[in-house]
């Protein structure tokens, strides 16, 4: 089947999957139908709602790999994937599936299991269950055959169910996919080659060898089921994976360990008693003190307790009389000195592998305790750091995040820390509508970083280095005197990108200075992105440095205008999360102090945006911002014409309004100029998804009139060039 017709999209909140990744998201139980019939019922389903059935393999189709989508901007955090695999279900299971095409009539409906799918796993944990019941009960039937007689009628359906299961397996083989070449493979015949030539199917054909009909010779003896022991690799299998996914491993751990212990036991008490049953014992009463009267649970139980006394070497062991007890009590001494230090390294492993964060965490605040002792860091700022690390230890248990997860593939981690961060990002207006591409490259370079109440993450005035988005907390941007809130910032703003855009008011030269101070109010979970690597990311992404450099100029003039308009003009919607107060600061404020006195402007008329735009040698996005660049060309002017502009009062005042214009003409001209990119982009995204969605069209149509002509293939990747 192809991809696309098994694709699904997944509503809701996760919003649809892409085309290119939707085909992955075939279901574990893998479903076909060869009919013609049918596969015009699913065309129209498709037709209808735009749903994808839930099960793929349709083989009618020729076989086509997944073509990823074209590359297209659209809001990736309404589904976080970079890597093109879809795991938002099923866990680790791998959702690719293709099909060798294969034209049978008739309809046929066929099921294929995903070895790394739930059903798989659920169904190893039924078989697990009835490996377990003949684990415990083979042995202890055959060293207690007393009960045997009266409930025989129970124990064969038992037998026979789990036998039934042990069958049931064996099928279910013959209906999981393997992966070729890392191709989920679900055509039947492969299968069915594949599991017969396995060694696989030797040992299940061996668990149901079937000396049960030895009963009607030697009478109803256990130990003939004893090959269904066989299974235990299933048993391991199981338990192995359930280790590797559960979310507690150590519990899990410590219950296996008992439970291998408890069988241990109980397999040691049952060979205790056959062999004291079968007088390999000289005294009747070593262990059992009322061997005429305990019924089989007594004895049972006794053998039990003995085992466990002369396991777990706690000793008080009934003195052994014959030469025989006495080999058979050192035998057990020995093995139990075995089994106790093996015990006790699972334990100690175990114990350690739970507390080795907090471990890990202690050292470090040791370590920075002993310094800052050393140094003789002062008190109040000694209680500080330990109050950081109390408040660090309390919201996320690690002291390092990025460590946990270095391991992994960068795409990977780009999709963990997109999920992770999801309703932080989902706010950040940056990251809205973004190519994909951007947010993963982004969000791998974003860092964690925890301030303390009243710590200033940025001071005005400042070189601009990095850029911050808010995760957690509440912050404060203030005006110089420190004291004047010019608004407050929560999760979901972002700040500091004035400055590492090069566009703060300090005119051309000094764009790069904060343009305010921002304070945290209490403890602040913030993501720091450096000026590099933003630059490094915005370089491969033309578009989204339009995007941000529009935004910023929006921004900016906003920051302006605010504490002149009193509260700002809809600030909130385009940044959420940010509060607006009512702080009144004059624009002169929001200027940093007077700047070094510049060479005045050398050429008659001011270059066009545009020359300033890609002249700039700092970088391209260098844009000083209008009224900076005019308080700058005035500061210039001024000091060009030195104590005679001084002097003159008519003419400065002309120069001044001559000056207001061209700032405003200027202003004009870079909203102008960000008006038309912002255009373009949208645009050139508007062709792209109509071309899409032509696309589709034509692949449907194709489909339906069950013959893909290669001319109108070719026709669509002209049409796309064309487009691009
Ligand atoms: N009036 C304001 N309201 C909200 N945020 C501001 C205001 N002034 C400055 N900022 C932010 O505070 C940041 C300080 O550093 P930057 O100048 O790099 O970028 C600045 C903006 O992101």
């Amino acid at each position: 089947m192809t991809c696309r017709l098994g694709s699904r999209r997944l509503g809701g909140s996760r919003g649809s999957l892409q085309p290119g990744t939707a085909c992955s998201a075939a279901s574990e139980l893998d479903l076909s139908s060869r009919s013609r019939r049918s596969h015009k019922a699913r065309l129209k389903l498709l037709g209808a709602s735009g749903e994808a059935p839930l099960l793929s393999g349709w083989r009618s189709t020729p076989h086509t790999p997944a073509t990823p989508a074209p590359h297209q901007s659209h809001n990736h955090l309404a589904t976080p994937h970079c890597n093109g695999t879809d795991s938002s279900r099923g866990g680790l299971r791998r959702r690719s599936t293709y099909t060798s095409g294969r034209l049978r009539s008739g309809p046929h409906w066929s099921f294929v299991f995903d070895p790394a799918g739930r059903l798989c796993y659920y169904w190893s944990m039924v078989v697990s269950l009835a490996f377990l019941y003949n684990l415990w009960v083979i042995v202890y039937r055959f060293a207690f055959q007393e009960i045997n007689g009266e409930t025989l009628i129970v124990w064969f359906c038992l037998d026979y169910f789990s036998d039934f299961l042990y069958l049931a397996d064996i099928l279910f083989h013959f209906r999981t996919g393997y992966l070729e070449d890392g191709v989920l493979q679900t055509d039947a015949a492969k299968l069915r080659a594949h599991y017969m030539n396995s060694t696989t199917f030797y040992i299940d054909c061996l668990c149901l060898l079937p000396l049960d009909f030895l009963y009607l010779s030697i009478g109803f003896n256990s130990i003939l089921r004893s090959f269904r022991l066989v299974k235990i690799y299933r048993f391991w299998a199981f338990m192995d994976r359930t280790e590797r996914h559960t979310n507690y491993p150590n519990l899990f751990r410590s219950t296996s360990l008992i439970h291998y212990l408890l069988v241990i036991f109980h397999w040691n008490g049952c060979l205790y008693h056959i062999i004291y049953k079968n007088n390999g014992f000289g005294s009747k009463n070593w262990v059992y003190h009322d061997t005429e009267t305990a019924d089989v649970v007594k004895q049972y139980l006794q053998s039990y307790y003995w085992c466990t006394l002369a396991l777990t070497t706690i000793g008080d062991l009934p003195r052994p009389r014959s030469k025989g007890e006495y080999v058979f009590v050192i035998a057990q001494l020995l093995f139990g000195l075995l089994l106790f230090a093996t015990v006790l390294g699972h334990v100690a492993n175990i114990v350690t592998s739970v507390s080795t964060a907090r471990k890990e965490f202690q050292a470090k605040l040791d370590g920075v305790k002993t310094y800052m002792r050393m140094r003789r860091v002062p008190t109040h700022l000694q209680v500080k750091v330990i109050k950081w690390f109390d408040y660090l230890w309390l919201t996320q248990k690690c002291s390092d995040e990025e460590k946990a997860v270095s391991c992994l593939p960068d795409k990977l981690k780009a999709e963990i820390a997109i999920n992770v961060h999801l309703d932080t990002l989902k706010r950040v207006e940056i990251f809205q509508n973004t190519e994909a591409g951007f947010l993963c490259e982004l969000v791998l370079r974003l860092r964690p970083v925890l301030f303390s109440p009243g710590d200033y993450i940025c001071r005005k005035g400042e070189v601009g280095k990095e850029m911050y988005i808010v995760n957690r907390g509440k912050l404060q941007v203030v005006g110089d005197n420190g004291k004047t809130v010019l608004a407050t910032l929560k999760a979901g703003s972002y700040f500091g990108e004035i400055s590492i855009l090069n566009m703060g008011t300090a005119g051309k030269q000094l764009g790069n200075r904060r343009t305010a101070s921002v304070r945290s109010v209490g403890y602040s979970d913030l993501f720091v992105l450096s000026k590099k690597d933003m630059w490094d990311v915005l370089k491969e992404y033309p578009a989204a440095r339009v995007r941000l450099e529009s935004i910023a100029v929006k921004r900016l003039e906003k920051y302006k205008k605010a504490p002149l308009e009193k509260v700002a003009m809809g600030r909130c919607q385009s940044t959420p999360g940010l509060v607006e107060t009512s702080g009144r600061v004059p624009i002169e404020d929001m200027q940093l102090p007077p700047a070094p006195i510049l060479p005045p402007i050398q050429s008659t008329h001011p270059p066009s945006y545009r020359d300033q735009l890609y002249s700039s040698s700092v970088s391209p996005l260098r844009v000083a911002s209008p009224v900076a660049s005019c308080a700058s060309s005035a500061r210039s002017s001024a000091a060009g014409g030195g104590s005679v502009a001084a002097s003159i009062v008519a003419p400065r005042v002309l120069l001044d309004s001559h000056e207001v214009l061209e700032c405003e003409i200027k202003r004009l001209r870079e909203r102008l100029y960000t008006v038309e990119t912002e255009n373009a982009a949208m645009s050139a995204k508007l062709s792209q998804q109509q071309w899409e969605v032509d696309q589709r069209l034509q692949e449907i149509e194709m489909q339906i009139c069950g013959g893909s002509s290669l001319s109108s293939q070719e026709d669509n990747e002209r049409n796309r060039e064309s487009i691009i």
